[in-house]
């Protein structure tokens, strides 16, 4: 439905591209004309992926750990020596696990926390200074979750998704000056790679999810992909400081409770 060389000349950055939702983002960036980075921890699948998204595309990778400042610089090194500079960066790293909020250690919580929000602040931090403010032009796609109405079971990423959205507002007023717009989406339950990193009752619960659901059913990839691109584009060139939900409406509607009630059977 985008016109084929939507993003030609453009380069951009996705976070998390080596699997998922992110894989999207990039192949459909990719597909409409831009050059794309892509970041993760672990370094063979990483390679394997940007391969594979090299068919449609310059695609180039580095591993990063977004909650490191220095392998964030290095990232950003990357990307001048290769493209010169940034024009999208899609904040899609993340992740968490289920857990009733009396049980999360620090630990636990740290590590939720420091990946979505610290590291997305370390990178749109770090991507505006080396890129978007010194060329007075950049765009950022932050991926949150639905935590409209809280996240019980999953209370840290809640409150760190939460952080991103408000952080969401803050960055796209004050870099507004630079010609820097910065929104997000949020996600409901979307069938990827994520959802196979949990173990069975939260499978099931999922199941359950998908029958509250106002549309009977989960999200795909491409539909948070094509809400990304969109932002991205200059069809929103008058959009900063929002968030759109891709969730059939789970934000609105449907029993936020259920996953706390299956840590209590
Ligand atoms: C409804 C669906 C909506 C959303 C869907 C999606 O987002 S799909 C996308 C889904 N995709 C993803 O979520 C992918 C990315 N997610 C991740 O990489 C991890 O979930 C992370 C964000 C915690 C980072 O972890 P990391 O690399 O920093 O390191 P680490 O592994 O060493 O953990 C550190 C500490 O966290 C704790 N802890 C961790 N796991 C569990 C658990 N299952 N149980 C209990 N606790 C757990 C534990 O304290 C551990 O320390 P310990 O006790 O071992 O010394
Ligand atoms: N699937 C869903 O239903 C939903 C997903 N989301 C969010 O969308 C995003 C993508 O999820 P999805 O594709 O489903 O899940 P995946 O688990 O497939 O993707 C997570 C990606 O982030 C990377 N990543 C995780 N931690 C770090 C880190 N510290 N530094 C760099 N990269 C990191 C992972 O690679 P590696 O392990 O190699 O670092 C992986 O490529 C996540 O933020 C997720 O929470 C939001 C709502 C719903």
């Amino acid at each position: 439905m985008y016109v084929p060389d939507l993003f030609a000349g453009k380069t951009a950055l996705v976070t998390g591209g080596r699997s998922g939702i992110g894989y999207g983002i990039a192949e459909a960036l990719l597909k409409l004309g831009a050059r794309v980075c892509i970041c993760a921890r672990k370094p063979e699948p990483l390679a394997a992926a940007a391969a594979a998204l090299a068919k449609h595309g310059t695609c180039v990778a580095r591993p990063c750990d977004i909650r490191n400042s220095e392998e964030v610089e290095a990232l950003a090194d990357l990307i001048q020596t290769e493209f010169g500079r940034l024009d999208i960066l899609v904040n899609n790293a993340g992740g968490q696990f289920p857990g009733l909020a009396r049980q999360l250690t620090d630990k636990g919580w740290n590590a939720v926390i420091n990946t979505n929000l610290n590291g997305t602040f370390y990178v749109s931090r770090i991507m505006a200074e080396r890129f978007f403010i010194p060329q007075q032009e950049g765009n950022i796609v932050n991926i949150i979750v639905n935590m409209l109405r809280g996240f019980p079971g999953m209370a840290h990423t809640g409150a760190a998704r939460a952080g991103v959205e408000n952080l969401t507002k803050s960055l796209a007023q004050e870099w507004a000056r630079y010609h820097v717009r910065v929104n997000s989406v949020a996600p409901g339950t979307i069938i990827s790679s994520g959802l196979e990193t949990y173990a069975e009752p939260v499978k099931a619960l999922l199941d359950r999810m998908k029958q509250d659901n106002l549309m009977q059913r989960h999200g795909t990839v491409e539909e948070v992909a094509n809400a990304v691109l969109f932002l991205a584009s200059p069809l929103a060139s008058y959009t900063s400081g929002t968030t759109l939900y891709v969730d059939g409406m789970d934000h609105l509607h449907g029993n936020r409770m259920r996953m706390v009630d299956m840590f209590r059977k």
